[in-house]
């Protein structure tokens, strides 16, 4: 089967995390959630410098590769994405979003991950202002909007960074995907519908959940009641 690409927009999508999955097993945790009908992947790469954490790099996304089509959401959480990126596109990712704190020139960054063949996010931590995003947003293919401190998944969604959803729906228009990353769940996924955000990164409401299948078809059919309810 062809390697999948970013789902145009029009659909609702769940990007389970697999920094809740069993790392032990990540074959039969990929498969699961593959299994499910999900198109993405949500990958968190952590350096231990630009967030406390450390999680893997590009040999284990090659591991990762040999057993889905399914798009490698990666989320660069490290202080030299332009140093990393080809090394994870080489591996596998398909898309590559970086943190705009981090990035001199993010629309240089962007030229460069599309001529990669990647498809490309910014993203924004919640003490960031969306200012710092607004030229840059309408060039990616996905903007990604971080609803907690970058890190740790089973954190508690901050309502206050999701706002800024609102604004970045208002820059970059219907035709670019944003996506949601940090505390969400079928509670959390109304407020976001609302804003304007129609992709959904979840890492405990899916891997944390033994029923990883019902867990998001919780989460969908939330995101599909909000849009009715919302005639959006
Ligand atoms: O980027 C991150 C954390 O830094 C996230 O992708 C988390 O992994 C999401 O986990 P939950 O908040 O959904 O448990
Ligand atoms: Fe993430």
């Amino acid at each position: 089967m062809a390697r999948k690409r970013l789902p145009e927009v029009g659909s609702f999508e769940v990007s389970p995390s697999i920094l809740s999955g069993d790392f032990s097993n990540l074959q039969s945790e990929i498969k699961e959630v593959e299994a499910a009908g999900l198109n993405m992947l949500h990958l968190d790469v952590m350096d231990g410098h630009f967030v406390p954490n450390l999680t893997f790099g590009p040999p284990v996304v090659a591991k990762m590769r040999k057993h889905t089509d399914m798009v490698f959401d990666t989320h660069l959480m490290i202080t030299n994405p332009e140093k990393y990126a080809k090394p994870f596109v080489d591996a596998g990712s398909d898309h590559i979003t970086f943190h705009v704190e981090v990035v001199d020139d993010p629309a240089e960054f962007i030229k460069y991950l599309h001529g990669l063949g990647a498809t490309c996010g910014v993203t924004l931590n919640p003490e960031t202002p969306v200012e710092t995003v607004e030229k840059v947003a309408p060039l990616c293919d996905m903007v990604l909007v971080m609803t907690v401190h970058p890190g740790f998944s089973g954190q508690e969604y901050i309502a206050a960074a999701a706002k800024k959803i609102v604004t970045i729906r208002e820059i970059v228009g219907p035709n670019i995907r944003i996506e949601v990353d940090g505390g969400i769940s079928p509670e959390t996924v109304p407020e976001v519908v609302g804003f304007g955000a129609d992709t959904f990164v979840a890492g405990s409401a899916v891997f944390g959940k033994s029923n990883r299948a019902k867990a998001i078809r919780y989460m969908l059919d939330a995101a599909e009641e909000a849009k009715s309810r919302l005639g959006k």
